[in-house]
């Protein structure tokens, strides 16, 4: 919809109305293209201002339309009259003005931003490319190099940013509206001929070709196998290279082949589970809009290692002071120099000065009694962190909150050492603690709606995506890791190489496949949740067989190469040889053949060739079917919820939408006939065998992701 007022004698003034984003559903095409005739045919307006209401411009295209058969007004051909109109039409950004939204400001004659808007097209991170002449008016208004890089990544800009690329022609701190009404009043006669951006010429560098091979070479690198930033660099060449009008018929091709794929579906089916985990709610009925956090102004960590030291960061960066413990003095200075480093580098970026002030140091866990909340992160070691707890308890203030970051340990045995269960939640942060964007918030049996709600909004202030989840072995994110590695262990063991596997895994998207993910983040730490899970270390029985655990299939080489000192990256090798303990540069390693050779002989195992297809169906099913054990189990809470942790956490292609819905995509029934098939040639591996929510939903005719949480719900009611 769109409000159409007459205002000032001589101006026309056009509202978007359309709701938190003022999206440009077809009703709002109907309302803009209508306004718009009229102000053009009444002889009395002079000008026309396009504004939105409540303060935001435009959030592009109604996405949720995308799904549906596409009516009301298309876009182009609005957009296009609205340019070659003969009166002035201003743009009043405020808010926003993003994908669709800029691109109905670019055909705009002029362009008044408010000074706290947002400007975009980020398109691209939708599988999209700005396809309502955003590719072509940009680079026209702006060049080619500064339309690559905004085109090409989706970045959102500030208002000034804007002014200073030549995208808007003021920025203003006053009512953008208002101004904009004073501005067209003093522009209604000018001539409109150079206000046309689709009829001016394109600036092109002199160096274009190396310039879009570069680009092109870097989106191909930034996402492996995402189709539309491809397309984005291909549209922009044709601004470069072609007339308008060709220029748009290339836009619309590819917009027709990006819009029809499976990668914009899913990429748009992203956009909305991000938002949807926002949305909690707990076995109980507490949710998101019904329980208030509190307020956290005082923090402590515990331990000052990997993890601890990214989570300080993470917390002053937004603004929490925080008592950072180590336990000896060696430690707390080398944790306190890294925490002083990183802050003072990010501070050095934007050019401010790092908020040390925000942080404290101690040896003792006595200088804590005062904080809101504590974040314990010392190694993972049950009887280590019951201790800690037991401390906590009795050092803290009675409401303060008492976290872990644990991998994967039990909540409620952490949360029963304390005299305050209800007070206890996991806090579970990925590495780099301050780089990585996700958060999985760990309600245990006892943990208090208020507890959830204020970790929650914690790691939403410190800039995570936070998802809550149930308290089980690994949670969500680790618990479906379980099986992938099992699966890739096992491929080792029938004949593959780490270099075989991660190269499959990488070339579906991953950045990096499970090996040298796991050189980098160190061998050991899964063996000690190995030893700790007591399937390898002392105490398991001599007598019993090395690739047989609790009588199942279990793959012992993990834990022989870190017998060898192999604990990956820091040592210098694990499952790749490095350069030097420290180095980056995974490179297949004789050791490790000659190793699978011996050990197959050892063990009377035979090689076989491993294709692709294999290493991904056994890989990857294995897990996506232990995702549907969460969430059969309520563990996870939605099929969104398990699919922005495998993004955010461990880096599953985004294009594939996470693996729930990636399951969607390939086929429920293929998933299942695949672990069916798996689970038969191996059935000493349950993770191989299918879980009945598969199964049931298979049965109920495979309905689309976005059905699942309804179908879960059903099942459960029915149990
Ligand atoms: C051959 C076909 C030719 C087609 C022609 C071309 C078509 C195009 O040109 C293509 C496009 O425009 S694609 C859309 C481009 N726009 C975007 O990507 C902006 C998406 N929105 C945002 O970034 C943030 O919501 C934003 C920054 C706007 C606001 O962030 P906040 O954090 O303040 O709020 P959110 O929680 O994100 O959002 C509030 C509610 O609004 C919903 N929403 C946002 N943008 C939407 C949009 N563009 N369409 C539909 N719904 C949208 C959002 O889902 C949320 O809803 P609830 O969860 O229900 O509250
Ligand atoms: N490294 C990773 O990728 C991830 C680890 N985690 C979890 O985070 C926790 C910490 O892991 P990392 O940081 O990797 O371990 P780390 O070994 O790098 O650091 C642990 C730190 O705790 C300190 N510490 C030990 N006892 C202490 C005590 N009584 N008081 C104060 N400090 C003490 C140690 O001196 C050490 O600096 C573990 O529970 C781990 O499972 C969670 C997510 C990812």
């Amino acid at each position: 919809m769109a409000r159409y007022a007459h205002i000032k004698d001589s101006v026309a003034l056009i509202t978007l109305t359309n709701p938190p984003v003022n999206a440009l559903s077809a009703a709002v095409r109907h309302g803009i293209t209508e306004s718009v005739t009229r102000a053009l045919r009444d002889p009395t307006v002079k000008a026309v201002v396009l504004c939105g209401e409540n303060g935001k411009f435009c959030g592009g295209a109604d996405i949720r339309e995308f799904a549906g058969p596409m009516t009301g007004p298309a876009f182009v051909p609005m957009l296009d009259d609205i340019e070659a109109g003969d009166k002035p039409v201003v743009a009043a950004i405020e808010g926003m003005a993003l994908g669709g939204g800029l691109e109905l400001a670019l055909c705009c004659h002029y362009r008044i931003a408010h000074s706290k808007a947002r400007l975009g097209l980020p398109e691209v991170t939708l599988g999209l490319l700005p396809a309502a002449g955003g590719t072509q008016r940009l680079p026209r208004l702006i060049g080619i190099p500064a339309s690559l890089e905004l085109i090409t990544t989706g970045r959102h800009i500030s208002a000034q940013e804007a002014l200073k690329l030549g995208i808007v022609d003021q920025v203003t701190d006053k009512n953008a509206c208002e101004v904009a009404v004073e501005f067209a009043q003093r522009v209604m006669d000018k001539p409109l001929e150079s206000r046309r951006v689709s009829q001016q010429t394109v600036q092109c560098p002199p160096d274009l070709e190396a310039l879009l091979e570069n680009t092109m070479v870097q989106v191909k690198k930034r996402a492996r196998g995402a189709i539309a930033p491809v397309a984005c660099v291909k549209a922009v060449r044709a601004a470069a290279t072609l007339p308008y009008k060709q220029g748009m018929e290339r836009e619309r091709d590819m917009m027709g082949t990006l819009f029809n794929s499976g990668q914009a579906r899913a990429l748009q089916y992203f956009f909305f589970a991000q938002r949807a985990v926002g949305k909690w709610s707990l076995p109980s009925g507490a949710c998101w809009n019904n329980t208030k956090p509190k307020p956290v102004h005082r923090a402590a960590v515990i331990g000052l290692g990997t993890m601890g030291r990214g989570i300080t960061v993470s917390l002053v960066a937004a603004g929490v002071s925080v008592v950072a413990v180590e336990v000896g003095e060696k430690q707390l200075q080398a944790g306190k120099q890294m925490v002083m480093a990183i802050l003072e580098r990010q501070a050095q970026k934007k050019g401010v000065a790092a908020p040390l002030d925000l942080l404290r140091f101690s040896n003792n866990l006595k200088d804590i009694g005062g904080v809101d909340l504590v974040i314990e992160a010392v190694f993972e070691d049950m009887a280590l962190k019951k201790q800690i707890f037991k401390e906590l308890s009795s050092v803290c203030k009675i409401d303060t909150l008492l976290c872990t970051n644990t991998s994967g340990l039990d909540i409620d045995v952490l949360a029963s050492i304390t005299g305050r269960p209800q007070q206890v939640v996991g806090m579970h942060f990925f590495a780099p603690a301050h780089m990585m964007k996700l958060l999985e918030v760990v309600h245990g049996r006892h943990s208090s709606p208020e507890a959830v709600a204020t970790a929650m909004s914690l790691g939403k202030k410190m800039g995570k995506v936070s998802v809550a989840v149930g308290n089980c072995p690994g949670f969500v994110g680790n618990r479906m890791l379980m099986p992938y590695v099992e699966q890739a262990n096992f491929l080792l063991e029938e004949g593959a190489t780490p270099e075989q596997v991660d190269q499959a895994l990488e070339e579906f998207g991953f950045a990096m496949g499970v090996f040298r993910m796991s050189d980098l983040s160190g061998l050991d730490v899964g063996w000690r949740v190995r030893k700790e899970a007591g399937l390898t270390g002392p105490s398991v029985a001599a007598t019993e067989s090395p690739r047989k655990r609790q009588g199942r299939r279990y793959g012992p080489i993990a834990d022989l190469i870190c017998e060898q000192g192999r604990l990956g990256q820091k040592t210098g090798c694990g499952w790749y040889l490095y350069d030097r303990p420290g180095g980056r540069e995974a490179k297949p390693d004789p050791w490790i053949r000659r190793f699978l050779e011996e050990y197959r002989t050892k063990h009377g195992l035979k090689a076989r060739a491993i294709d692709k297809q294999e290493i991904l169906d056994r890989c990857l099913f294995s897990l996506i079917n232990e995702g549907f054990r969460a969430l059969e189990d309520g563990i996870a809470a939605g099929p969104e919820d398990v699919d922005v942790i495998y993004v955010f956490g461990y880096s599953w292609p985004r294009h594939m939408g996470g693996p729930m819905f990636y399951a969607g995509m390939v086929g429920l029934a293929r998933v299942l006939e695949r672990l069916e098939h798996y689970h038969q040639a191996h059935p000493d591996v349950p993770s191989l065998q299918p879980s009945t929510l598969l199964r049931r939903l298979v049965a109920s005719g495979s309905p689309p992701v976005q059905q699942w949480r309804g179908f879960i719900k059903r099942m459960r009611s029915q149990l």
